[in-house]
């Protein structure tokens, strides 16, 4: 089960960062309604930050209880604990340092200060990831988990690279083949720094909702290509779904190479 691409259209790179801030306090607010607690999963990359920046910047941050809100990531750079490359370091400036975020649950890939490789800090964050399901499924017996070895994932946040890469798997490699697992080592990435850890796509696409931000002409062929329907080997982005939603939120010049029949600008199109 998985939900067809939805596309916003946004006229800045400013206006894409505030417009997905704003969105992802509301749908916040709206599963903490519904349920109490609520679970994201965060992106690295420069779209990324900014609109976790465009939330600690917006008054309407304040209506999330922080406090119950599960923090985990797609992806991170296996380096040492407080590299400023790390994709945990930059969003605890952008924004968990400037909340009431709760330290127990953000749940940050391991660093190469406690493990020596990044198979080892993979596979402890596949631990971490099954030891939450089954908390998850202790305090609530009816929770409907996409996979055992996953808490369910209610909004999950992606960049996009120029070469299509999601999260850190990267076209034609290793990660992007890799099934049966929840995480990745990856030893050789084509973008610095080469080693990664990574979710895998079978993991990623457990989420109920999948949030792909782009921005930049330099990402237009990877959009049009991933929208017009290629294969997640070659365009790892293609594969990137939820099972209820799956959102691009772009903005004009990442939309330049987009198939016509998906260009909406009612930014309603995708609520
Ligand atoms: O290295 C990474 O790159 C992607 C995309 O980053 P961007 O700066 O081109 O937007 C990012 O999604 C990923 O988390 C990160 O590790």
């Amino acid at each position: 089960m998985s939900a067809e691409p939805k596309v916003s259209i946004h006229p800045s790179q400013a206006s894409l960062a505030a417009s997905v801030a704003a969105r992802l306090i509301t749908r916040l607010v709206d599963i903490q309604s519904d349920r109490g607690t609520a679970t994201v999963v965060l992106t690295g990359g420069s779209i990324g930050t900014a609109a976790l920046q465009a939330v600690a910047e917006s008054p309407a941050h304040t209506a999330v209880d922080w406090p119950n809100v599960h923090f985990w990531w797609g992806d991170e750079r296996f380096l040492r604990a407080e590299d400023p490359d790390r994709n945990a370091v930059q969003a605890r400036a952008a924004l968990l340092d400037r909340i009431a975020a709760d330290p127990v649950k953000i749940h940050e890939f391991g660093s190469k200060d406690e493990f020596p490789d990044e198979d080892a800090a993979a596979a402890d964050y596949a631990e971490q990831l099954a030891a939450a399901a089954r908390a998850e499924l202790a305090a609530d017996p009816d929770t409907v988990q996409a996979d055992p070895r996953l808490p369910c994932f209610d909004i999950l946040l992606l960049g996009v690279g120029p070469d299509a890469h999601v999260a850190s798997l990267f076209p034609e490699m290793a990660g992007i083949r890799t099934r049966g697992v929840t995480t990745v080592g990856v030893p050789d990435a084509p973008k610095p720094p080469p080693q990664r850890i990574s979710l895998t796509l079978e993991a990623i696409t457990t989420a109920q909702e999948v949030w792909l931000s782009v921005s930049g002409s330099d990402k237009a062929g990877a959009v049009g290509l991933a929208l017009a329907g290629a294969g997640h080997v070659q365009v790892p982005a293609a594969g990137a779904r939820g099972r209820k939603k799956t959102l691009w939120l772009i903005d004009q010049d990442a939309a330049q190479k987009l198939p016509g029949r998906l260009i909406d600008h009612d930014d309603e199109a995708a609520g």
